[in-house]
């Protein structure tokens, strides 16, 4: 028989690439989450030089997800080159740091960005509080964090890099999150069509423009 390319057989265990970007401020950790989360280490200095890229594999019960983690460098000097960096992507962590509140509001800028650049099905967003083991520090109180993600829709967790708290938890919530949604645009709607592909993402107008 027949069946649709995008119909996972019985008995088939499916993998998924997905596409992660990291966005948030200079130094509120974007680099050493992915490190810790990739190669369960920190180190105090990482310098990211342009962008590099991690991949994670990921052994789910109905299928196997390749985490693609993409990290840039100096994100407020190269605002323009964000297009390009975004293109593709399934899944963004928006980090700010617990301890500067400025670094939360920048976050918001950057969800204001991909809230152009993607439909909200297109992509999975996390807001990441991080350094929580820098709590006598802390500017910005769990509740702020939560409540904003809350009304905006997006997942939302406090981490340490440093510590190793929720780096896994965050990841995986988002590959969940990720599965669950292909589920969905997979699964026949009721007028005996799919849904819409992940794969089909909306015309994008310009790039780069001011
Ligand atoms: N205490 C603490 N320090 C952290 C944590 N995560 C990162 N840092 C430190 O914060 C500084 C910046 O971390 P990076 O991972 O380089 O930050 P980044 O966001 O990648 O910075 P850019 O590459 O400049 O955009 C480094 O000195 C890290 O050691 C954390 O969870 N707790």
């Amino acid at each position: 028989y027949m069946q649709g390319p995008l119909t996972p057989s019985p008995g088939i265990h499916p993998t998924y690439p997905y596409k992660v970007v990291l966005l948030g401020s200079t130094s509120v950790g974007k680099s050493s989450l992915a490190y810790r989360y990739v190669r369960n280490d920190f180190k105090e200095s990482l310098p990211t030089v342009g962008c590099s890229f991690f991949t994670q594999t990921l052994h789910m019960e109905v299928a196997t997800v390749k985490l693609e983690i993409w990290d840039t460098a100096g994100q407020e000097k190269y605002h323009s080159v964000c297009h390009l960096y975004y293109r593709g992507a399934h899944a963004a962590l928006l980090v700010y740091d617990i301890t500067n509140k400025e670094t939360l509001n920048r976050a918001k800028l950057w969800l204001r960005d991909l809230e152009k650049e993607f439909l909200p099905d297109e992509i999975v967003i996390a807001l990441v509080g991080n350094k929580v083991d820098l709590a006598a520090e802390r500017e910005v109180t769990t509740e702020e964090g939560e409540e904003f993600a809350r009304t905006r829709g997006l997942l939302f967790m406090e981490t340490s890099a440093k510590s190793n708290h929720q780096v896994n938890d965050i990841f995986m919530a988002i590959a969940q999150e990720l599965l669950q949604r292909e589920q969905k645009a997979r699964a026949p709607s009721p007028h005996g069509r799919s849904a819409v592909s992940l794969g089909e993402s909306r015309v994008r107008t310009g790039c780069c423009q001011p």
